[in-house]
C-alpha cells in the first residue's frame, strides 16, 4: 500500500522548532478559473426556491512553495473558496469553473495528500498536546506503519510547530484551562501536519489571536512553503508584517475577485488604477477598505 509519509523532518535550533527542509514528494499546483458557486435559497411563504450566487467567476493560481491568503470583507466568500478548493463541495450544477490540480480535477489520492484547517478547532479539552497528536497519528497514519513510526511523527510536529514546552498541558475549553489560543491553533495545523499535507488549507489560522502570535503561526506556514507545501489560508486583517509575507494575495469583494497577484504589487496596482492612500497605511487595511467600497480617507 502506497503511504503518503514524506521523509522526517530535521530538527532545527534556536527557538527550539524544528526548519521544515524535507522536500514535498508529489508538489500540487492548483488553478482555479472563472469559479462560480451557487446556493439555494427558500423563498417566504408560496415563492418558489431561488438561487444566490456566492462566488462570482473568480480565478487565481497558487504553486509549490508559495502562501495564497484570502482577503475580504465578511461574508465576501473568503471560506466558501477555501472549502471548494479544498474538494469539500461536490461538482454539481451548482458549481461551475475549472479547478484543476497539477493540470486534473480533484481525486482520493490528492484527498489524502491535502490538510484542511477548519476555523473551530474540535479537538477534546482534556487530553494533553502529546496526546492528541499521538492519537491522531495512531488513527489517521497508515497501517504500514508501526506505532512507533507514528508517535515519532507526532513528535517531530511538536518540535517543527514549537509545542514542545506545552507537549504536558491540557488543550482546555470554556470550563476548563489549558494552553494558549496560538497554542491551540498550533495543535489543530499539527493535526494536518501529521499527513505531511502536499496542499494545506487554513480557515482563519490566525483569528482571535495577537499580532504577535499571529506572525508566529504565519511564520511557521510560511517556513513549510520552503518545503514546497503548497499553501492556502483565508485571513481577517492580517498587519502589513504578515500581509507581506504572502507570495500571493486573492482579494474578494461580495464574491467577486477584485485583486489576484503578488502582495507587493498590490499597492502599485490599485495607484495606477486611481487609488492609492494619502498616508502610509497597511496595505491589508486599505484593500479591505476598497472592497468594502471604502474609498480609504476621502
Ligand atoms: N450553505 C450556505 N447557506 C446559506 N448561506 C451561505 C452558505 N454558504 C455560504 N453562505 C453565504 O455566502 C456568503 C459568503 O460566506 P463565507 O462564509 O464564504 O464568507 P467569508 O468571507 O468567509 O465570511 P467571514 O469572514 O465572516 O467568515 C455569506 O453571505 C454566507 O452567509
Amino acid at each position: 500500500m502506497e503511504t503518503e509519509m514524506e521523509p522526517q523532518p530535521k530538527r532545527g535550533t534556536g527557538d527550539g522548532r524544528g526548519s521544515t527542509v524535507a522536500r514535498v514528494r508529489r508538489p500540487v499546483t492548483l488553478k482555479f478559473e472563472d469559479v462560480v458557486y451557487r446556493i439555494k435559497t427558500k423563498g417566504k411563504g408560496k415563492a418558489k426556491q431561488g438561487e444566490r450566487v456566492i462566488l462570482k467567476g473568480v480565478s487565481g493560481a497558487v504553486s509549490p512553495g508559495e502562501m495564497l491568503a484570502m482577503l475580504g470583507p465578511s461574508g465576501s466568500g473568503k471560506t466558501t473558496l477555501l472549502t471548494v478548493l479544498g474538494g469539500r463541495i461536490g461538482r454539481t450544477r451548482l458549481l461551475t469553473g475549472s479547478i484543476t490540480y497539477n493540470g486534473k480535477p480533484f481525486t482520493n489520492s490528492l484527498k489524502r495528500r491535502t490538510g484542511f484547517v477548519t476555523q473551530d478547532d474540535v479537538l477534546y479539552p482534556h487530553l494533553t498536546v502529546t496526546e492528541t497528536l499521538v492519537y491522531t497519528a495512531l488513527l489517521r497514519l497508515p497501517s504500514t506503519l508501526s506505532r512507533q513510526e507514528k508517535t515519532a511523527r507526532a513528535e517531530a510536529v511538536m518540535a517543527q510547530l514549537g509545542l514542545t514546552a506545552c507537549r504536558s498541558s491540557i488543550i482546555g475549553g470554556p470550563l476548563v484551562r489549558g494552553v494558549s489560543g496560538g497554542e491551540r491553533k498550533r495543535v489543530s495545523i499539527g493535526q494536518e501536519m501529521l499527513i505531511d499535507p502536499s496542499l494545506l488549507l487554513l480557515d482563519e489560522p490566525t483569528s482571535g489571536l495577537d499580532s504577535t502570535i499571529a506572525g508566529r503561526i504565519v511564520s511557521t506556514l510560511w517556513d513549510l512553503t520552503k518545503g514546497g507545501k503548497t499553501v492556502i489560508m483565508t485571513i481577517h486583517q492580517p498587519s502589513s508584517r504578515l500581509f507581506y509575507m504572502f507570495h500571493k494575495v486573492l482579494l474578494l469583494s461580495d464574491g467577486n475577485s477584485i485583486y489576484f497577484g503578488k502582495g507587493s504589487d498590490a499597492m502599485d496596482y490599485f495607484a495606477s488604477v486611481g487609488y492609492a492612500p494619502t498616508v502610509p497605511m497597511n496595505p491589508a487595511d486599505f484593500l479591505l477598505d476598497l472592497a468594502n467600497g471604502t474609498r480609504p480617507l476621502h
